[in-house]
């Protein structure tokens, strides 16, 4: 964990492509696995897995839920499109800076993919989206990012990536249409997918409900953790950015606070009332969900990148 980022990239390159068979070592597509979502492994063909501990510059996932390996393999059918997946990221929450959450997206740029498949777990802000949908991300709000908490603020790894990054096509159409092609080519019901806007927390605290209510009403859909640095520092390594979030829990946003007061006043007036109790949500709970719904995801993933 650390600022301790080499500059130069080589070194965590060179340790990747030593243990590669030559037909891995230029994958297309990467793939990041959100909590409880590294299964797509088991569906890669001449999977090679390199733990974090051996490349150079990568930390490790401290998350249940998290791998910290790196997997290489063949996805897709016919020969197979060659893939590289992060099996568990790195959240600022666990301690890890900025530069260390986005650094294996580097790597993977600097190893040739073209296309980003980032996945998340997320808390649903919209009653229209229910627990278990896959939200394709059209937007982002990262409170963090515009109160001075940006990945790629400070010096640039190179002076070949653009300084100030337009984020207004952040999302890639293209590759959102590829997702919904493929959910109609796999007779996902129509509402398995949603689009939404994503807002990134810093966590690792889930929502009170006066947050849950602001950031429903500021614009946003879902609310999770991760994603946004690595979409940035995707963007700004010129990747094509696709974004699924799967919903493993609703944040609690009642209107009205339960009334401890109201609750008083009643029982005082020897009156019983049923004021409705916050739901609370845990970690276990995400991963429940991820586990039930990973195997649809996972197909998605599949049949995008075979259609790529
Ligand atoms: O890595 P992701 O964004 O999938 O993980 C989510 C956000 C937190 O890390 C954790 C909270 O339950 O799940
Ligand atoms: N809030 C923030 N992050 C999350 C949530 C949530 O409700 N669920 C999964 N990751």
């Amino acid at each position: 964990m650390g600022d301790d980022i080499p500059l130069s990239f080589d070194a965590s390159v060179d340790a990747i492509k030593r243990v590669l068979p030559i037909n891995l070592q230029s994958p297309r597509v990467g793939i990041i696995c959100g909590s409880g979502l590294s299964g797509i492994v088991n569906v890669f063909r001449d999977v090679v897995l390199i733990p974090y501990e051996n490349i150079p510059g990568f930390s490790t996932s401290t998350v249940p839920g998290h791998k910290s390996t790196l997997a290489f393999g063949l996805l897709g059918s016919g020969e197979g499109v060659p893939v590289v997946a992060m099996l568990g990221r790195f959240h600022p929450y666990e301690g890890h800076s900025l530069s260390s959450v986005v650094y294996p997206v580097r790597i993977m740029a600097k190893l040739g993919i073209k296309d980003i498949i980032i996945t998340n777990a997320a808390g649903s802000l919209n009653p229209s989206i229910p627990v278990g949908t896959i939200v394709v991300i059209q937007d982002h709000l990262a409170l963090p990012n515009l109160t001075g908490m940006n990945p790629l603020l400070g010096p640039q790894t190179s002076k070949d990536l653009p300084r100030f990054l337009p984020l207004s096509d952040a999302y890639s159409p293209a590759l959102r249409r590829l997702v919904f092609l493929a959910a109609h080519q796999l007779q996902l019901d129509d509402s398995a997918l949603a689009e939404g806007t994503y807002a990134w927390v810093s966590g690792p605290t889930y929502e009170t409900p006066a947050e849950g209510r602001f950031l429903r009403r500021v614009g946003a859909d879902v609310v999770g953790m991760s994603t946004v640095p690595e979409v940035l520092a995707a963007r700004e390594e010129g990747l094509n950015v696709v974004v699924l979030s799967l919903v493993t829990n609703f944040v609690v946003i009642p209107e009205t606070y339960r009334s401890i007061k109201e609750e008083v006043q009643a029982e005082l007036a020897g009156k019983k009332v049923e004021l409705p109790q916050a739901q609370v949500v845990s970690h276990a709970e995400v991963l429940a969900i991820g586990q039930e719904k990973a195997g649809i995801l996972m197909k998605l993933v599949e049949s995008v990148v075979d259609s790529l």
